[in-house]
């Protein structure tokens, strides 16, 4: 069990994690997910000490990663694969890290099965394709059946079959009893492997729920209304015990349907802008919870503009 307390990264004036306070269970995938620069790799980088936190602690299995006697056989990670050495194999990585941490060989040809690099286990790393560079990450971070596996975008460079052997992978670690966290800047890479979604945005926790909850969240759907009067509107809605909650420049109504609202808004002299029935998809949840929480967004230049 891994548990963040506060912890807090700040390079210069730059906040890249801020006040996290999360407990990482066993037996469960988490899906870590937030956009580009949200933290994810410094909070996962301060797991393993490989980062200082500037404040707060991390816990992994109540101690600090760097006082556990054998950290690899508490704590596998896939931090970044382009840190391999290209000029070793498969074979010689995998074998070097065994040495290193005392575990038996056998592991490491189980490892080159596990992840279908055996045919390929006396080839050079520089001749592998990303996707490959993945899996060995991923043999890497199983060598010493570590309790809890911590791996950072592994969907990055993986076609379809490697996907899906993926999710299978992460399940049957996860059924095992072991504390699976999965990072990724998308929904969709996550939403069909994991139990539980922690979303963060600019270093702060935006959201922590199981995946059922997330995808009722997706399921309830509402009507979208603007209108020329929205305070008007939301006490004529309030009246009739629908749920109205502000949102863009307009209102998410539920209990009511659009028939309903058009009918009060006529009867009350309210001009309608627009009224949609919405249904969000888990990427909507997902955009909707981390709306202005990039720290990267395109500005709305055309690359006509930009190249101009
Ligand atoms: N060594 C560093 N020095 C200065 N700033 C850093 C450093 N590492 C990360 N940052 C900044 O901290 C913020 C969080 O970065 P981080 O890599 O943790 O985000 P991320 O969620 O993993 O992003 P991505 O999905 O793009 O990999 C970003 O603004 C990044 O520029």
């Amino acid at each position: 069990m891994i548990k963040l307390a506060n912890l807090t990264k700040k390079y210069g004036t730059k906040t890249a994690v801020d006040h996290l306070n999360l407990v990482l269970t066993p037996g469960t995938v988490t899906g870590f997910l937030g956009p580009n620069g949200s933290g994810k790799s410094t909070t996962m980088k301060m797991i393993i000490s490989l980062v200082r936190p500037t404040l707060g602690d991390v816990v992994v299995d109540g101690k600090s990663y760097s006082d556990l006697p054998e950290p690899t056989k508490r704590v596998g990670t896939l931090i970044d694969p382009s840190a391999l050495d290209n000029n070793l194999t498969a074979k010689q990585h995998l074998s070097i890290i065994a040495t290193a941490a005392n575990l038996n060989p056998r592991r490491v040809d189980e490892m080159l099965q596990i992840t279908g690099l055996e045919n390929v286990q006396n080839k050079k790393v520089k001749s592998y394709s990303l996707g490959m560079k993945q899996r060995l990450g991923v043999a890497t971070a199983l060598l010493g059946n570590p309790g809890t596996i911590i791996l950072d975008e592994p969907f990055n460079g993986m076609d379809v079959d490697g996907i899906k052997w993926l999710r299978g992978l992460f399940k049957q670690l996860a059924e095992s009893g072991k504390c699976v966290v999965v990072s990724s800047h998308l929904m969709s890479e996550i939403q069909a492997v994991a139990d539980r979604v922690v979303i963060i945005g600019q270093g702060k926790l935006l959201a922590d729920m199981t995946m059922d909850e997330m995808n009722r969240r997706s399921l309830s759907s509402y009507i979208y209304v603007e209108a020329d009067d929205l305070d008007k509107i939301t006490s004529v809605l309030l009246d009739k015990q629908a749920s109205v909650q502000p949102s863009k420049t307009g209102l998410e109504v539920r209990n009511l349907d659009a028939k309903e609202i058009g009918r009060l808004a006529l009867d009350n002299q309210i001009i309608l802008h627009e009224l949609t029935k919405v249904n969000p998809s888990l990427e909507d949840v997902f955009t909707e919870i981390t709306d202005g929480k990039a720290d990267y967004v395109a500005k709305g230049v055309t690359m006509h503009e930009a190249l101009d």
